[in-house]
């Protein structure tokens, strides 16, 4: 006898980015669509394959997608803007991906890749149709596309995908649970196109085609159907509540031959736990990982023919698991509830990891034994399931999980006495700069003798394909490394000459020489590994190979200094020192699990100090701070807000307050809802904050006026995320707008983020026109 074990789902981009390699392929209309869903097809069956062979009891299928698994269920209910001209039926590539990334009107467009949003041609241009607007999922790092619904939105089944999938894979002879995401979920994430209603009221029209696919499922035989609804996580309104209550009262009532597996994760339900476990439903599963405590509400309240699926294998992280310890919690469950109402699992879909450690050659060999990627989150579920009810068939891989903790646990090179004093030696100095900001600001004017509307750009500069094939290049050993520097040093001069030409006021060195804004850091900081196959998806078929936090961090030698000190030699205008803060390391990186988050990112934010007094010592006037995630990092639980925003901006404060007040102190987020972090963005006390504003036409501004916030501010007037070049007049009237909040004084002309994923020929005219731009306001009256 064992426990069943279940998993939630598994990565969709293949173990070699195969999936990314066919879009970009397929989009560049390199390949047809038969090659690009061949390639899918042959990823699903391997990824069943796999865990059919690591002996997963309960395997998941409609756990793929092609873009984004959200943008599949609107597909699938028929929730397409009228925009994209679906005229109803089957819904074909080209609307999916010009829903996904924008369409030109043609069938696909040539550009090979996105950036955060979709890419392609934007209705400002006159013609084409904007990407649905993207935003992230929970606190993870993966975005999915905002649905956009209305209040007379119909919905209707364009195709059964889950019953495709379930198919697909039987016809392999696999008996999969097929996984769809739940309506409230649903309709929470997507966003209303009119004011004053909220999408969860369309509730009663979204249901009948649940019940529709359920009922299909159950015909083609599907025992199980797993219902994601992460919503129950996060704080709920009654109406939510209730339509969680509705909706599965309404569900199991009409297809009552098909269990639903409830499926909340990303943390504990907290306050919704006692209501989930009253649904009825066939089972609930639980995240036991960022949730441990909900084992005795479960152990109190589940109902007596209620399956419980215990996410006990961190699906958010890449730790081996510590097998023993997890067995252990679990016991009273077992004993209580019995093996059979039971399921092991992971904490969520394994989406957010990485495929294989298998591959990793180059990974340190200690350090690999205390890793588990996807694939070797298999092999832990296989154990506990069969150790949960015999630990003796199990003894090996028991005993070999319990040496890697406790190597791990003590192993040099995870702790670091000097890192520790360091931290525990953090004082009230290093909490705030030496004077008040209006007072800086005036020793910074002295210095710089900006123009008023200075202009700058957020710090990188087009990632062109030479660019990354030299890297890669340098990588594989095919050019030396005097080679590739001497490639990144033309591309930095070049990108300097081109700025001083066009007249920007304030120069950056490009970021030409970073692989990703992040990962560049980690490479250089100890504490830190890296990977070379580790990719995880961000969005579409974008991914990153998130940096693996290992060990108390430090700054063995200066990361940027040279590249700098380079970019300032060619020019007698500033340039900005550029550096990712510690906030965003952390949310982008793989964090250990045996230090709180708090005490790693002052870790991180001590050795950031370092790189910022190198840079002052170099001649630096301006360092640039990017916090990028600090926003998007925000706990699902308003209750968990004031901790994370306390040590986020200490953090901020531990890099920052180490230089003189005659340099000027920089900081940018691209995420920038900041209504309700006000207090925390002031209090940073960052000389000049660069944000997206352009989309939202300012309104942004709006939380920095009632705030009557002093410091600098560059509102991106440039939307980078779109390949249209913006117009003079544009901008000019975003900055009259920007004039209508804040003081002249205040304010900087830049882009949005930074323009690694634009091309030049879209960059050179767009700029061209913002320098353009400042420079009539400096002529205008408000
Ligand atoms: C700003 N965003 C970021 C997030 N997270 C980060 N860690 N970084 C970010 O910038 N989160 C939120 C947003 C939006 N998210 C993303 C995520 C990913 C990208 C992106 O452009 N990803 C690239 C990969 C970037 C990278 O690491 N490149 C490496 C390796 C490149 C590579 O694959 N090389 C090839 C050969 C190259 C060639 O021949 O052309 C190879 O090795 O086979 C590098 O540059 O060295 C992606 O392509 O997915 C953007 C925003
Ligand atoms: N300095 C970075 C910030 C991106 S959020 C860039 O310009 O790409
Ligand atoms: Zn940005």
């Amino acid at each position: 006898m064992s426990i069943k074990t279940a998993n939630l789902g598994f990565p969709r981009i293949g173990s070699h980015r195969e999936l990314k390699f066919a879009l970009e392929s397929y989009w560049a209309g390199k390949s047809d669509a038969t090659a690009l869903l061949d390639t899918a097809k042959k990823l699903r069956a391997e990824n069943w394959k796999l865990q059919q062979q690591k002996g997963i009891a309960v395997i998941p299928s409609n756990d793929f997608s092609l873009y984004d698994h959200v943008l599949d269920l609107a597909v699938m209910v028929g929730a397409i803007p009228a925009a994209y001209g679906w005229k109803g039926g089957p819904v074909d590539l080209d609307t999916y991906f010009a829903m996904a990334r924008g369409s030109t009107g043609q069938s696909h467009d040539g550009s090979t890749g996105g950036s955060h949003h979709g890419d392609c041609g934007h209705a400002h241009n006159g013609y084409g149709v904007p990407a649905l607007e993207m935003t992230k999922w929970f606190d993870t790092n993966y975005h999915y596309m905002v649905p956009e619904l209305r209040r007379d939105q119909p919905f209707t089944l364009t195709a059964n995908t889950p019953l495709e999938a379930f198919l697909e894979a039987k016809a392999l002879g696999i008996h999969t649970r097929p996984v769809i995401l739940g309506p409230v979920t649903f309709l929470k994430l997507a966003k209303s196109t009119e004011e004053g209603f909220d999408t969860v009221e369309l509730l009663d029209r979204l249901l009948p085609v649940y019940a529709r696919i359920f009922a299909e499922l159950s015909a083609a035989g599907a025992d199980w159907v797993q219902v994601d609804e992460p919503c129950l996580v996060l704080d709920l309104s009654d109406r939510e509540r209730a339509a969680l209550s509705q909706t599965y009262r309404a569900l199991g009532e009409v297809v009552p031959d098909l269990k639903i597996m409830l499926a909340g994760y990303f943390g504990d339900m907290g306050d919704n736990l006692p209501a989930a476990l009253e649904l009825p439903v066939a089972g609930l599963h639980v995240d036991l990982v960022r949730g441990p405590p909900q084992i005795e509400i479960l152990l109190e309240k589940a109902p007596d023919s209620l399956v419980l699926s215990l996410g006990v294998i961190d699906g958010r992280n890449i730790w081996r698991a510590d097998l023993n310890a997890i067995l252990n919690r679990i016991a009273p469950l077992v004993s209580s509830l019995g093996e059979h109402r039971l399921q092991i699992a992971p904490s969520c879909s394994l989406l957010h990891v990485p495929i294989d450690l298998e591959l990793e050659a180059g990974l340190d060999g200690e350090l690999k034994t205390w890793l588990a990627f996807a694939t070797q989150k298999l092999d832990e579920l296989s154990v506990l399931g069969s150790g949960a009810s015999d630990r003796s068939g199990v003894i090996g891989a028991l005993e070999a999980s319990l040496r890697a903790v406790v190597a791990r646990a003590s192993s040099s090179r995870v702790h670091d006495a000097r890192v520790a004093a360091r931290v525990a030696g953090i004082d009230g100095r290093m909490k705030h700069r030496g004077r008040a900001f209006l007072a800086r600001k005036a020793l910074q004017d002295d210095r710089l003798r900006l123009p008023l509307f200075p202009t700058t750009t957020i710090g990188s500069f087009p990632q062109t394909s030479e660019v990354r094939k030299s890297r890669a290049a340098y990588a594989k050993g095919a050019i030396s490394e005097a080679d590739y520097e001497a490639f990144l040093r033309r591309e930095t001069e070049a990108a300097i000459r081109w700025q001083e030409e066009i007249g920007l006021d304030v120069l950056v060195h490009g970021e030409f020489e970073r692989n990703d804004m992040v990962q560049y850091f980690g490479e250089q900081l100890s504490g830190f590994a890296f990977t070379q196959h580790a990719w995880v998806q961000s969005y579409g078929s974008r991914y990153v190979r998130p940096p693996i936090i290992f060990g108390d961090v430090s700054r063995p030698k200066p990361m940027t200094v040279e590249w700098w000190r380079y970019a300032q030699s060619l020019t007698e205008k500033p340039v900005k020192g550029m550096l990712t803060g510690p906030v965003t390391i952390l949310n982008w990186s793989f964090v250990r699990d045996d230090l709180s988050r708090a005490d790693v990112s002052r870790q991180i934010a001590l050795a950031i100090r370092d790189e910022v007094a190198d840079l002052e010592e170099a001649g630096a006037a301006m360092i640039q701070i990017d916090e990028a995630a600090l926003r998007e990092g925000l706990p699902l639980r308003k209750a968990d807000w004031k901790t994370y925003l306390d040590w986020a901006v200490e953090s901020f404060h531990l890099c920052a307050t180490g230089v003189a007040d005659e340099t000027q102190i920089h900081t940018h987020m691209c995420y920038s809802e900041f209504n309700q972090i006000i207090d925390a963005i002031a209090a940073m006390d960052a000389d000049v904050i660069s944000i997206e504003t352009s989309r939202s036409k300012m309104e942004l501004l709006e939380a920095f006026r009632s705030y009557k916030y002093p410091n600098e501010i560059g509102p991106g007037v440039y939307d980078i995320h779109s390949p249209r070049v913006p117009e003079v007049d544009e901008m000019t009237e975003l900055m009259q707008l920007a004039r209508g909040r804040l003081s002249d004084g205040q304010l900087w002309v830049n882009p949005d983020c930074g323009l690694k994923t634009r091309k030049w020929e879209e960059v050179r005219p767009a700029l061209v026109n913002m320098v353009a731009a400042a420079r009539a306001l400096r002529t205008m009256g408000q």
